[in-house]
């Protein structure tokens, strides 16, 4: 699982809660609104204790029945008024900051489909989850409630104290005596909560990735019978989880405590000493009676200071979690006038707007309307004949000079001294990929051969630009690929790769995501890949697949995804181990009709067994991060006993036959 990635440098929770502004600047209207009625509802309240004032000096003293229920009905007007107040101010905002919330998660969404691959290679779905779900739901709440209360209740409190110092200055300085006590503990408190938070909102990404983990993997779980150590997993990161948001309680806890206690107490001293003046004479019953009701009233406001406080840090976490996948750099435009693409991560922020980012297993393809297209999948032509054999070499030590690279032109699909590192290895490693030329020409096929791990589908997925090369640069047709758009890159360029993710969608959708114009598109697409028993299932190929294809067995999702890649006649085609999971009768099917598209497109195959091997014209072999031997599939198996090692299990008698 990878780890959550560290948070950045903290900020004030002031400075990171103004990032939201432009999100809210569209509803600010509304906010303002709701929140000047909000504060004209409260102070609607403060009117209460001077109508009780008026009553107890007035009607009560004077023993007028009429005058009592006139302030009843005073009284009951104002209730009626600040109540339907706060309910209007309720409406104003409901729908607005739903909608601030919806048009955050859009952005995020889109955001994230823009993110380089390395960006998803780092971050754990669980953070990018829980950032999705929980962070933003915390961020509606604020901006629904401790926003304005906060506003509204620190208002409420200062009229309210003018109030009481104008009905009695010594009781009113009585009642002000815990005011700086109370603001050094939420100080103090902010601090600590603000570390807090954000430990319990890390921890619910944790937990999130582990039960999405989970839940993906449960045929592996069953199938080891690992339930009761995820359990346990489980358990241990929830216990984490527990102990953080009781660490948050304790602290809600004493700040509640001290915010409660030291006005109550204020509140209390004021009461004797009110009593003790009335009963001297020097304060009227009304008053005492106006003054205590006042701030009684003021108690809510004082209270929920502590837990608006705590639910602002909240939204200041989520904030900054927020911002954290929003402000990673997205993939970028072509560079202008550049020859050599530069080292990954390297390129400018926010500039690139291609619509077309590849989701998380890149496997699609999108096809611009009115593109031309090559007539791969028009079946029947004869496959071109056997190119010259190239530079076959023997194992030994990797030459420095390209492999077959063309002199006088780079059509086709040209590697230019690839060197690639992942962005997150240590700088004191090998790169996988160390100064790689090779040469695909047009119409050709090239399978690739290597051992395990030794950098095949890396190679692959530098031609989409999932990766940046780190130097060197790849054209095709002579056109360096960082110089067109990745949509432009993407449309021309088709992958299907070893592990074939399908999306929630029917199997005609899943397809065509290749791009392909409809009906006829896809089953043409669905008879190369030998896929045509999506015409036979339940609902022909509208029949819904499973989230990430898991109602189809492998073989099918492979075959999926193989038309997917081919139902867009794409110019280049990336194929890595397409045919893994078919048994041997399906996969020389697949590769019958294989042949005919591969005969018009220029292909590059990631090749584990022969039989893909012979599909291709030519194969090179990548050992070392380099390409050490180019040639023909017989040619590298009588010279080079790595690739014949590689190689050991095919059968030699049809190698010969097979080839072309
Ligand atoms: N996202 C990544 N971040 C860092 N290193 C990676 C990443 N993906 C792969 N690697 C490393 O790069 C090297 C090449 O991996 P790659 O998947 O390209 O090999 P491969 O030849 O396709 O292997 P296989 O035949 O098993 O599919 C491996 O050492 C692997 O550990």
């Amino acid at each position: 699982m990878p780890t959550t990635p560290s948070p950045p440098e903290s900020r004030s929770t002031v400075r990171t809660l103004l990032r939201l502004w432009p999100y809210v600047r569209p509803v600010r209207a509304r906010l303002f609104t709701a929140a000047f009625i909000a504060i004209v509802a409260s102070c609607i309240g403060l009117v209460i204790p001077l109508v009780l004032k008026w009553m107890v000096d007035g009607p009560i003293a004077d023993r007028d029945p009429a005058g009592v229920w006139l302030g009843a009905l005073y009284l009951l007007l104002l209730g009626l008024a600040e109540a339907l107040l706060f309910g209007f101010r309720r409406w104003l905002v409901a729908r607005p900051l739903s909608h601030v919330e919806a048009e955050m998660r859009a952005g995020l969404y889109r955001h994230l489909q823009r993110l380089p691959v390395a960006f998803h290679d780092r971050w754990p779905s669980g953070q990018l989850l829980s950032r999705a779900t929980t962070d933003l739901m915390l961020l509606r709440m604020f901006l629904a409630f401790p926003l304005t209360f906060l506003l509204v209740n620190g208002v409420t409190i200062l009229v309210g104290v003018i109030i009481m110092l104008l009905q009695d200055w010594t009781l009113g300085l009585v009642i002000l005596v815990p005011a700086v006590p109370v603001m050094v503990t939420c100080v103090v408190f902010e601090k600590r909560y603000s570390g807090a938070a954000r430990l319990a909102q890390d921890q619910v990404g944790d937990l999130t990735t582990v039960v999405e983990e989970g839940v993906l993997g449960i045929r592996i779980i069953k199938g080891f019978g690992r339930h009761r150590s995820q359990a346990r997993a489980f358990r241990e990161l929830s216990e984490k989880l527990r102990g953080t948001e009781l660490h948050k309680a304790r602290l809600l806890a004493t700040i509640l405590g001290v915010i409660v206690t030291l006005p109550e107490l204020a509140i209390g001293a004021a009461l004797v000493l009110g009593a003790v003046r009335v009963a001297d004479g020097s304060l009227s019953a009304g008053t005492l009676v106006a003054f205590l009701s006042t701030a009684l009233a003021l108690r809510w406001p004082v209270d929920s200071i502590g837990f608006l406080l705590a639910m602002s840090q909240e939204a200041a976490t989520a904030t900054e979690r927020y911002f954290e996948v929003m402000d990673a750099e997205p993939e970028s435009s072509p560079a202008a006038g550049s020859s050599t693409a530069p080292a990954a991560g390297s390129r400018a922020a926010g500039a690139a707007r291609v619509g077309a980012a590849a989701p998380r297993s890149a496997e699609r393809r999108v096809h611009p309307p009115g593109e031309s297209r090559s007539p791969a999948l028009t079946g029947g032509r004869p496959h071109p004949p056997t190119p010259t054999p190239g530079s076959a070499r023997a194992g030994g030590p990797p030459s420095p000079e390209r492999h077959d690279c063309p002199r006088d032109s780079e059509d086709g699909l040209v590697f230019h001294g690839v060197t690639f590192r992942y962005p997150d290895a240590p700088s004191d490693t090998a790169p996988v990929l160390d100064r790689v030329d090779l040469h695909i020409r047009p119409g050709e096929s090239l399978a690739l051969v290597g051992a395990t791990g030794s950098g095949k589908t890396t190679l692959t997925a530098l031609v989409p630009r999932l990766h940046e090369v780190t130097e060197g640069r790849i054209t095709l047709n002579g056109t360096d690929i960082t110089e067109m758009s990745r949509e432009e890159l993407r449309s021309r360029v088709a992958v299907a790769f070893e592990e074939p993710t399908l999306f929630s969608a029917g199997v005609g959708e899943n397809v065509l995501m290749g791009g392909g114009d409809g009906e006829e598109d896809l089953n043409r697409a669905l008879a190369v890949a030998q896929a045509d028993f999506a015409h036979a299932l339940p609902q022909g190929t509208d029949t819904q697949v499973g989230e990430q294809g898991l109602s189809l067995s492998g073989g099918q999702r492979q075959r999926l995804a193989l038309a997917r890649a081919v139902v867009g006649r794409p110019d280049f085609l990336v194929l890595d181990d397409p045919l893994s999971a078919l048994d041997v009768h399906t996969e020389a099917a697949v590769e019958a009709a294989l042949r005919r598209v591969l005969a018009d497109t220029t292909a590059l195959i990631v090749a584990h067994r022969p039989s893909t091997v012979l599909l291709a014209d030519r194969v090179a072999l990548l050992s070392g991060g380099r390409i050490t031997a180019v040639g023909t599939h017989h040619e590298l198996l009588r010279d080079n006993p790595e690739y014949a090692h590689l190689m050991s299990g095919a059968p030699a008698g049809n190698q010969e036959d097979d080839e072309r």
